[in-house]
C-alpha cells in the first residue's frame, strides 16, 4: 500500500496544529513524525495523542550521546508508543548496541510492542563540499552512508536514515529487511528549502526507500490532504522495491 510508506514530519510547535494536521492526513499516511520541535514544545503527551487515533509514530529525536546517557535515553522513550525511534549513528557502534538493547529490554518489561530502532547517518542537508570542507570528513558522503549503515546493521539496529540517494548502496551492502528510511524527498517543482541530497518520490520508491519522509511540501500546502493524495499517486503505480 502506497500509503504505508508515507511519513509526514510534523514540525510544528503546537498540539492544535499538530492535531489538525493528524486529522486531515490520516487517511492518506503510514507514519507522522514527532521532530525535536514538537516533542519539545509539548512533551510525550503529543505521542499519546496520535496514537490514540490509530496513526503510527516515528519518534525523531536523533540520539547522540555517551552509550550510557543514550541507553537510559532510548529506555524512557520506549515507553510512549513510538513505532520507530532513532540515534545517530556517529555515536559509534557502543552507543547504537545501548539504544537497541534498553529498548528492547523496556519494552519487554512493560509488555508493549518493541519500537523500532534506526540510526541517522549522513543527514539530507549536507553536500559533498560541507561535508569535507566543514566538517572536516574524509572521502565520499556515499562511503560514509555505507559505512554507518553497516556499522548500524552489525549492532543491531534496524535500518537507517539517508538521503534518497544513497538507497540502493545501502541495500546493496545491508540486504534485504534493512529498513531505509528517506527524507530529503522533493515533488517535482517543490522548493527545496535546506535540503541538499534530495530525489522525487517516485524516484525514491523505484530506487527501494521503505519509508519517505515529507514536511512542508505536505504540511505547507493549502491543502495538505490533497498534497498527500498526489503524492501516493506518483508512487502507486511504481515498483516498490523496498
Ligand atoms: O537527514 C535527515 C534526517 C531527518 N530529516 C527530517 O525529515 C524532515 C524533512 O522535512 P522536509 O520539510 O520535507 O524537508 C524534517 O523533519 C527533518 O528533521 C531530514 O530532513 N534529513
Amino acid at each position: 500500500m502506497p500509503k504505508e510508506k508515507l511519513i509526514v514530519a510534523l514540525d510544528v510547535d503546537d498540539r492544535n496544529r499538530a492535531m489538525e494536521l493528524v486529522n486531515k492526513l490520516a487517511g492518506h499516511v503510514g507514519f507522522f513524525k514527532v521532530g525535536m520541535e514538537l516533542f519539545y514544545a509539548e512533551g510525550p503527551g503529543i505521542i499519546r495523542d496520535i496514537t490514540e487515533n490509530g496513526a503510527k509514530v516515528f519518534l525523531d529525536l536523533k540520539l547522540h550521546d555517551i552509550p550510557n546517557t543514550v541507553g537510559r535515553a532510548a529506555r524512557v522513550l520506549a515507553r510512549y508508543g513510538a513505532s520507530i525511534i532513532n540515534v545517530h549513528a556517529a555515536g559509534g557502534g557502543d552507543m547504537m548496541r545501548a539504544a537497541r538493547e534498553s529498548v528492547a529490554d523496556e519494552a519487554q518489561n512493560k509488555g508493549l510492542p518493541t519500537p523500532m530502532v534506526v540510526a541517522v547517518t549522513v543527514l539530507t542537508s549536507i553536500n559533498q563540499a560541507v561535508f569535507s570542507r566543514e566538517m572536516g570528513m574524509p572521502g565520499e558522503i556515499e562511503d560514509r552512508v555505507r559505512a554507518w549503515a553497516l556499522l548500524a546493521r552489525e549492532s543491531g539496529l534496524d535500518g537507517v536514515v539517508c538521503s534518497p540517494r544513497e538507497i540502493e548502496l545501502v541495500r546493496e551492502a545491508c540486504g534485504p529487511g534493512f529498513k531505509i528510511i528517506t527524507p530529503g524527498i522533493r515533488p517535482d517543482g517543490a522548493k527545496l528549502g535546506d535540503q541538499r541530497r534530495v530525489m522525487t518520490p517516485a524516484e525514491a520508491v523505484r530506487a527501494g526507500a521503505s519509508y519517505i519522509v515529507i514536511g512542508r511540501p505536505i504540511t505547507g500546502a493549502p491543502d495538505p490532504a490533497a498534497a498527500a493524495k498526489a503524492i501516493l499517486e506518483q508512487i502507486s503505480g511504481v515498483a516498490d522495491n523496498g
